[in-house]
């Protein structure tokens, strides 16, 4: 099993690349089995275990799938399985309910197995459900798998959704897309991976006007054609590295981050004193001597990304006064605070708010990484502690981060990652033992 070891200390400076966004991708490449005709080509694909799994969701289901460099082609065009795999790639990933949507709409029927909880909440997925039935679908849900069917053609429909789900935003624009008639999605979510996969369904001859807005219009056509599309930068990659530069008082270009996409983020660290600005190639951040306190709600978008969190709870343990941040999007998304603990941070949880007492000299311990953006928030405490962090649980930090390690490491951290049985260190002053034993 392999494990991420930090020494912290060190100032991170340089420049770091961001990849295509995992949240864009993924429904992008369930998207591109509604294509009856022609191929998809998709470039800026990150190369995230996530991918990995997506890609085997649909070769299972008939679709020929290949993914070379940063390019994955997709030809569906071969009649496909309307049964997604085993509850084994749900449980890995739950974006696996993404194909719903597609088989719906292009053959009437669609069944998978259903999502079990996670580690950030219990994640339904009634309004992806309430969105289809809208659309004339029958739902079936048993045996720990929802069938969805529909005798025609789904026909277009009205759908409020109860609050702005991303999934359920995008299962039903999907859907709609092949529907008959017009469809109107309200309070949907606006997120820039909701605008991407719009952008690449219209690409497939799709007509949907408003995604980006509350309101999302979707004029149904009788078929969608394959279509070469680039994945859009991947903004809470880019939030987390900004966090790298300033929580460690460095200098990092962030390339390719989108300063449109990352406003809630930008103004809570410039709250906090960091100095963020935009330039041609993307966005620079220098973190300052003394960071100051500040609070923050997480909100569906355009508020603060419940993903960036975690992160923000490590800059936060930075912070002189006392912060607060609140989750109002997932109800169980303070794993990570457990593990914060076992590095000296003073944190109190109150009902769905943390209060964070800094700044706080943070201690090096062995963490797990509880979610994927937990682990990146360790790594984030490790660049600044005192000693030695080691990461546990890295297939979380896998299913969302590319090659996390080395781009710390180019720009300047003590980091490795190690398989576990190789070093069984995990504090300075073991280390330093260590060092001795070996002289
Ligand atoms: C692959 C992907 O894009 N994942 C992102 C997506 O997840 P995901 O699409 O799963 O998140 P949603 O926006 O759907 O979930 C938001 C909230 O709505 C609730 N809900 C959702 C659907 C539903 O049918 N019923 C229901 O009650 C959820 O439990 C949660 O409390 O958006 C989240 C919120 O920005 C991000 O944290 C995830 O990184
Ligand atoms: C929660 C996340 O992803 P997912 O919805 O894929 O679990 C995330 O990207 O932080």
């Amino acid at each position: 099993m392999e494990n991420i070891i930090v020494r912290g200390g060190r100032q991170l400076n340089g420049t770091v690349k961001i990849e295509g966004a995992k949240n864009a991708v993924l429904p992008v490449i369930a998207a591109s089995i509604i294509a009856s005709k022609g191929i998809s080509i998709i470039h800026e694909v990150p190369a995230l275990a996530d991918v990995q799994t997506i890609n085997q969701v649909i070769k299972h289901m008939n679709a020929e799938v290949s993914y070379v460099g940063n390019t994955v082609t997709v030809d569906a065009t071969k009649p496909l399985l309307t049964e997604a795999p085993p509850f084994e790639y749900v449980r890995k990933m739950r974006a696996s309910v993404l194909v719903l949507g597609p088989l719906l709409a292009r053959y009437g029927h669609a069944k998978v197995a259903l999502p079990g909880g996670c580690a950030i909440g219990s994640r339904p997925i009634d309004l992806h459900l309430k969105g289809f039935e809208a659309m004339g679908a029958n739902v079936h849900v048993g045996n720990g798998f929802v069938e969805v069917s529909t005798k025609g053609r789904l026909f277009g429909a009205k759908i409020y959704l109860d609050m702005p789900s991303v999934g359920a935003t995008e299962n039903i624009m999907m859907a709609a897309a092949l529907a008959k008639g017009k469809s109107i999605i309200e309070n949907a979510a606006k997120e820039p991976e909701i605008v991407d996969l719009a952008n690449y369904l219209n690409k497939m001859g799709a007509r949907i006007v408003g995604a980006g807005t509350e309101t999302i219009k979707i004029e149904g056509v009788d078929q969608l054609y394959g279509a070469e599309h680039t994945i859009i930068p991947d903004r809470i990659e880019a939030g987390t590295f900004m966090v790298a530069a300033a929580i460690t008082r460095g200098n990092v270009l962030i390339e390719n981050a989108e300063m449109e996409h990352l406003r809630a983020l930008v103004s809570k660290m410039e709250e906090m004193g960091v100095r963020v600005l935009e330039e041609k190639n993307g966005i620079r951040v220098i973190g300052p001597k003394t960071l100051h306190a500040t609070d923050v709600k997480t909100l569906p978008h355009p508020g603060f990304p419940t993903d960036m969190q975690s992160q923000m709870m490590s800059l936060m343990l930075q912070a002189s006064g006392t912060s607060v941040i609140t989750e109002t999007v997932f109800e169980n998304r303070f794993m990570h605070v457990e593990e914060f603990r076992r590095m000296n941070a003073k944190l109190k949880i109150e009902g769905r708010s943390v209060i964070v007492e800094g700044p706080v000299n943070l201690q090096g311990a062995e963490v797990a990484a509880t979610d994927l953006r937990a682990g990146a928030a360790l790594i984030l405490a490790g660049l600044v502690a005192e000693g030695y962090t080691r990461v546990t649980s890295l297939y979380h930090i896998d299913r969302g981060y590319v090659d996390i390690t080395e781009k710390f490491a180019k720009l300047g951290a003590d980091i490795e990652r190690v398989n576990q049985m190789e070093t069984a260190f995990v504090t300075e002053q073991d280390m330093a033992h260590k060092q001795i034993e070996v002289h």
